[in-house]
């Protein structure tokens, strides 16, 4: 049969269905790192991989040391233990077969067969309970390695710069580290699986020297097809499973839509789910012939490896046949040797394959590694210059800044000042930069070139804590927490004692207050739906939501992407108001928005176009400008409602 994927010339094309054509412009290709495995895995010879071997298990003891050494000991100390308890057992059935074999009366041999037999039953009946013991302690280890490797991953993640996130190179290697925490867990188990069949090989293969050092090489030869068999299948099940990946991905993207919520409309009005339907039975057909050729390929590799196993297996027998007749060996000795070979010949087997299994995590093992050193190299760092108490200002010197990887900068030589308890409007076209500014001024993002001063104190030595203390941020795709509406809120200081009073405060001056009134469990009411207590709130609910959160921080600066764009007229006039009634204690609003009406009443209006700052000044100021960008914004905005401003007609 041919080969879909010819060995080190890289990556073969799966066909491509017309539905996917149809849908997606050709194959949907993952752009997930894991992609890049494929290739090292399936180059690696098998004896390359057994070389490997001792560092993976090291990686997996040094994990597990870390978390519970009296389980990881427990671990080791049975699988030894349940490796010699094999080794005294063959030991002892050849003792057995012996007295059995020897001449003399039935009722003599076997009252010489009988202290053998008892020794194998404590060493049968030790086993079973070292096995108990090591499957306790491996199940014990498991989930504390995991979890200690996934909170590990997750607090390094949390922490990393923005700007590194937006680096794409860092986020895939990011991502990568996802699918190692899962790894980790499963790698104790194969790790278990390995010592377990190596112990039990070098038991089996010790007793088999003893017995004549003629059988270790005929005990190779039958598990070599069968290991060479089990590599085979186990790296084209694997091969396969990466060609398809996407192809499976694909199908899982349709039917996922087929019963979505979001979808449901236009999957009954338009017809939408006809079309779906066909492409699944389209695409699910092209993978079932893959999987008849997986099938049938397996099929005939496990013919051929059982064959030479055969064929090896009728060797050894001959062999030990010979031995036997030519009176070299004792036939007790000759029945302890077919034991012995079953069993090392099952231990070979299951240890070729765990090997391959080991690799296979630990090249994700590897990926979450490095993933946790990038991310401590590229996280916020803790400490730093301390901010003045209140701050009066925040200046922006000569600022540009570039977003890793854009040719050009998305803020260029921007310089203005934000003072304290003012509002301060930021406006301009789409991609103009104003989102970009907010995030340097709050320290999320930090400059390029130039700076950014919290009272003279440069953003890329302040205590960035304590500087995010001070900010609150309503960003325009704010992020809807699948929680309850009491947790949507507090999560918004979220390392404080919960505050009732706050809570209330904030939800009070947003509108929140009506929003959680009219929930079927008040506060309690989770804000997704399909579970208990939960369901469903409009986008402009969800708006007040947050703006409530926001609130609820109480930080001196709060920033306002676009806070009122889901919200009915009568309610944005509101919000609009409440901002401007939170500058009364010193509050600081920096608003972003297209809604210049709101704007009109800004103590400070930046006007930002293609990265830099073209105008500044109050409303009536700017709309004095002839030809300037923010008259010509307005002009354009209020003739919709043909309303002619005032200040314009100077
Ligand atoms: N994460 C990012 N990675 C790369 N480029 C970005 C990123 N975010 C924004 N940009 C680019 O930076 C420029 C400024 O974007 P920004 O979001 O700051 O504009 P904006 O004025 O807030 O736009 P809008 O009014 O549409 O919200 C745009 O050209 C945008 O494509």
């Amino acid at each position: 049969m041919k080969r879909l994927w010819p060995k080190r010339r890289g990556r073969p094309q799966i066909p491509v269905s017309e539905t996917e054509k149809t849908l997606f412009g050709g194959a949907l290709r993952y752009d997930k790192p894991y992609v890049q495995h494929e290739l090292p895995l399936l180059r690696l010879s098998f004896w390359a991989m057994a070389r490997e071997l001792p560092r993976m298990i090291g990686l997996v003891v040094r994990a597990a040391w870390a978390v519970d050494r009296p389980a990881l000991l427990a671990v080791v100390g049975a699988e030894v233990g349940i490796g010699l308890s094999g080794a005294f057992g063959l030991l002892a059935t050849n003792r057995v077969l012996v007295a059995l074999f020897a001449d003399g009366p039935t009722p003599d041999r076997l009252r010489q067969a009988l202290p053998a037999l008892l020794a194998i039953t404590v060493v049968t009946a030790l086993s079973a309970v070292l096995a108990a013991v090591s499957v306790a302690a491996a199940a014990r280890l498991e989930p504390q390695v995991e979890r200690e490797a996934t909170a590990r991953y997750y607090r390094l993640a949390a922490r990393v710069e923005l700007s590194a996130l937006e680096d794409k190179d860092f986020h895939r290697k990011l991502d990568a580290g996802r699918f190692g925490t899962d790894s980790v867990r499963r790698m104790i188990g194969n790790s278990v699986a390995v010592i377990n069949a190596m112990i039990g090989l070098i038991a089996a293969g010790s007793v088999l020297t003893l017995l004549h050092p003629a059988l270790l090489p005929m005990l190779a030869l039958i598990a070599a097809p069968k290991g060479w068999g089990a590599v085979r299948t186990a790296r084209r099940r694997h091969e396969s499973i990466h060609l398809w990946i996407e192809h499976r991905r694909a199908i899982g993207v349709l039917t996922h839509d087929l019963t979505a919520q979001h979808t449901a409309a236009e999957i009954r009005a338009h017809g939408a789910g006809r079309l779906l339907n066909r492409a699944y039975a389209d695409m699910s057909a092209t993978l079932e012939v893959e999987q008849k050729r997986l099938a049938h390929a397996k099929g005939g590799t496990l013919l051929v490896a059982s064959g030479l196993s055969g064929i090896a297996a009728l060797g050894t027998y001959g062999t030990l046949w010979a031995l036997l007749t030519a009176g070299g060996m004792p036939l007790a000795v000759g029945g302890t040797a077919v034991i012995a070979i079953r069993t090392a010949s099952a231990d070979l087997t299951s240890l070729v394959l765990q090997v391959n299994r080991l690799y296979e995590e630990a090249l994700y093992l590897h990926d979450l590694d490095v993933s946790c050193r990038e991310s401590a190299k590229h996280a916020i760092p803790a400490g730093g210059l301390p901010l003045p108490e209140p701050t009066r200002e925040i200046r922006v010197e000569r600022l540009t800044f570039t977003y890793p990887g854009n040719p050009a900068p998305s803020l260029e030589d921007v310089s203005l000042t934000i003072p304290a308890g003012r509002v301060v409007a930021l406006v301009g076209d789409n991609g103009s930069g104003k989102t970009t500014l907010s995030k340097l001024v709050t320290g999320l993002l930090l400059p390029t070139s130039g700076q950014v001063l919290w009272d003279g104190v440069d953003t890329r030595e302040a205590d960035r804590d304590a500087l995010f203390d001070r900010v609150a941020i309503l960003t325009q795709d704010f992020p809807h927490w699948a929680m309850t509406a009491r947790a949507n809120i507090y999560i918004g200081r979220a390392d404080g004692v919960p505050d009732a009073g706050r809570l209330d405060r904030a939800a009070a001056e947003s509108g929140a207050d009506e929003v959680v009134a009219a929930l079927p469990h008040g506060w309690d009411s989770l804000v997704i739906k399909g579970y208990e207590r939960g369901t469903q709130v409009s986008g402009g609910q969800w708006q007040k939501l947050a703006n409530a959160r926001t609130r609820y921080r109480e930080a001196p600066l709060v920033v306002v992407d676009e806070p009122t764009s889901a919200l009915d007229p009568i309610a944005e006039i509101a919000a609009f108001q409440a901002l401007r009634e939170m500058t009364a204690d010193g509050t600081t609003v920096l608003l972003i928005t297209h809604r210049l009406a709101a704007t009109a009443t800004a103590d400070v209006i930046y006007v930002l176009d293609e990265g830099r700052l073209i105008e500044q000044g109050d409303h009536a100021a700017l709309m004095r400008l002839p030809g300037g960008h923010y008259r010509e914004m307005y002009e354009a905005q209020a003739a919709q409602y043909g309303i002619r401003d005032p200040a314009s007609a100077a």
